[in-house]
């Protein structure tokens, strides 16, 4: 991960004074969107960058030990290694950017990764996840609690009435002290987008998260109906670009829920090189937050590889 963003005192009149122009945003989206795939060995290329990204995910309520043990090995190896060889990748140290369970099964990561002698950063979602409606003396307990066990990523939900209410001030307080209970562990904020109505208020909700500490805006839990969108994406690395140029703190972006497909990952990819540039291409400051994106890369690579499509037990751990 990159250099922390601090935070900010609360700048309210910078958070009225927002407005989202919508059509602008819809043809930008549009215009990223229908940008030409790279073919061949580039887009092998790319497919193996978001890999690098992916916050390989599981958020089940059936999660067990076994399960979450099988999703840490895949993080450690998430792409076959004779397909690495054949690409001569096989020694870049290729794995997922962290692994990403409920506070229950940090543990559970924590050990896996450690047997199999991984550094490879765990990620909590805590704070009530994924509706944020919990007491908030148990959100700042369970954001401790998943430290305790080893996480050193958090990836909070944010209070969704707060943000519709436009108590800011309230928000930015409690998103502080999420910051001061997340110690040493980087701070992803959810905003869970799809609930927030508007634009402007996604716009707000990702600056008021920034000067509050955040280490990265992410988009959604992947529990809610709209997750995340091109047009939504725009809106929050505009906030992240224009706060970077008030305050030279760089934010990192995690889009998460409903990426499902390689091509979606080029697009996502796509869309940070050409808001933000080549620094936000990398996991201290990008990250896809997916649970099965990683199993259609794969799929991919391996149609690169050998010029037909896996049957299902040649890519079993996918
Ligand atoms: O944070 C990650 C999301 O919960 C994953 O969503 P997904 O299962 O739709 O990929």
């Amino acid at each position: 991960m990159s250099a922390r963003n601090p935070g900010m005192h609360l700048d309210l009149e910078w958070v009225s004074k927002v407005k989202v122009n919508t059509q602008a945003v819809l043809k930008r989206a549009q215009q990223i969107q229908g940008r030409k795939v790279a073919k061949k060995q580039w887009q092998a290329a790319w497919q193996l960058k978001a890999v690098t990204c992916i916050d390989l995910t599981t958020l089940a309520g059936d999660d067990t030990p076994s399960n979450v043990h099988r999703l840490c090995m895949k993080a450690t190896q998430p792409v076959r290694h004779d397909l690495l060889k054949s690409m001569d990748m096989h020694d870049k140290g290729i794995t997922t950017a962290a692994v990403c369970v409920y506070p229950s099964r940090v543990a559970d990561a924590v050990k896996s990764l450690k047997a199999a002698n991984s550094s490879l950063p765990v990620a909590s979602v805590a704070t009530g996840f994924p509706a944020g409606q919990t007491p908030l003396k148990t959100r700042l307990a369970e954001v401790q609690m998943a430290v305790e066990d080893g996480a050193t990523e958090i990836d909070i939900v944010i209070n969704r009435t707060l943000a519709l209410t436009g108590q800011w001030t309230a928000l930015y307080d409690e998103i502080r002290q999420f910051r001061e209970a997340c110690g040493d562990a980087h701070m992803k904020t959810i905003l869970a987008v799809g609930e927030l109505g508007t634009f402007t208020n996604v716009y707000k909700a990702s600056l008021v998260s920034m000067m509050a500490g955040s280490d990265f805006i992410k988009t959604s839990t992947g529990k809610e109906s709209v997750n995340a969108t091109y047009p939504i994406a725009i809106v929050m690395v505009r906030a992240i670009r224009d706060y970077y140029l008030k305050t030279g703190h760089k934010v990192g972006f995690k889009p998460a829920g409903g990426i499902r497909t390689a091509q979606e990952s080029v697009v996502w990819l796509t869309l940070m090189k050409e808001e933000l540039g080549d620094e936000w291409l990398n996991p201290h400051l990008f990250r896809l937050g997916a649970s099965s994106l990683l199993a259609d890369i794969e799929r991919q690579i391996y149609h690169y590889v050998t010029g037909r499509y896996p049957a299902y037990h040649e890519l079993p751990m996918a």
